[in-house]
């Protein structure tokens, strides 16, 4: 056989096994493992095998995901697919929640978060969280971002306090807005600016993972755009894992999407892939909205 026969013969039969591996994983029963790719190239998180039960609902369900330095990743799903319970077990914020029951192992840098060894408050810093409703404490703006360096013990003296919140507001791009007025109780912003303040809060400790739950939910397409923006700039610096119920807001912000169904990691793979072309049925009927 001619030698270009010979590879078109190849590359046909290589594309039928593409074909069949293809439409394996992509009518695959729910319950089997994650398609996609899990790893990432440079891995600042690893979650492993991560079960997490409320008294006897199983919200979580074997889920192993890793997460990259300088990645921003979006998860996905149907409500009550558990979106934020992982989000939570990632900083230990399920340890609140008496009922919840978490198995698996999370790593940061290599260290078990779970281990006896590790304080969740000192945890919390490294791995911080934005939540939902803007929440700033009742205090001042420069005192909500002061508050964080203040218990963690990490300005020597007023003036690098100063710095660090100054620092800190700069970055999340409100610095501007505020100076004039930063002995002003935080609850006197906007709710878009209230975010943006929380997002100071959480950078002015030296995190190394932000985990966002639905930021953007109770904002304003403007104050939306503004976090998005800050989103991408943050990404410069950090890991940022996003919940969010707007896929259009994930496209935007991500660069990998994690799809959730019924407590499992269906599909995880870079956003444009997995908006284009998903692999699992499931994914495909949620993002073309055919549930959810
Ligand atoms: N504190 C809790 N106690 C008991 N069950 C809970 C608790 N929090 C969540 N659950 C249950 O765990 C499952 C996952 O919930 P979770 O809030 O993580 O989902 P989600 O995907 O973030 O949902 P949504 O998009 O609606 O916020 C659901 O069945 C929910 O009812």
């Amino acid at each position: 056989m001619p030698v270009k026969d010979q590879d078109a013969n190849n590359s046909s039969a290589a594309a039928e096994t593409d074909d069949a591996a293809y439409a394996k994983e992509r009518f695959a029963a729910p319950d089997a493992a994650t398609v996609g790719t899990v790893e990432s190239a440079d891995s600042n998180m690893s979650a492993r095998d991560v079960n997490v039960w409320y008294g006897d609902i199983h919200a979580i369900q074997g889920v192993t995901l890793e997460i990259g330095r300088n990645e921003v990743i979006a998860l996905i799903g149907p409500s009550g697919c558990g979106k934020s319970t992982f989000l939570r077990c990632l900083n230990r914020m399920n340890d609140t929640i008496e009922s919840a029951r978490v198995t698996g192992q999370i790593l940061l840098d290599g260290q078990d978060i779970y281990s006896k060894d590790i304080d969740p408050v000192a945890l919390r810093a490294r791995v911080g969280m934005v939540f939902q409703k803007p929440n700033p404490f009742p205090k001042s703006i420069y005192d909500n971002v002061a508050y964080g360096p203040r218990i963690h013990g990490l300005a020597a003296s007023r003036a690098e306090l100063d710095d660090i919140v100054h620092g800190s507001l700069e970055r999340a791009g409100l610095l501007k807005e505020v100076r004039d007025r930063i002995d002003e109780p935080g609850t006197s912003l906007s709710g878009g600016q209230q975010q943006r303040l929380c997002i100071a809060r959480t950078i002015a400790v030296n995190p190394e993972v932000i985990l966002m739950d639905e930021p953007c939910s109770a904002l304003d397409p403007i104050a939306t755009a503004r976090i998005e923006d800050l989103i991408d700039e943050l990404s410069q610096n950090y890991a940022i894992v996003i919940v969010t119920h707007s896929m259009q807001q994930a496209a935007r912000v991500s660069q990998r999407v994690a799809y959730f169904h019924l407590g499992r990691l269906v599909e995880v793979d870079e956003t444009d892939r997995v908006f284009t072309n998903p692999r699992h049925k499931l994914t495909e009927d949620y993002i073309t909205g055919r549930f959810g």
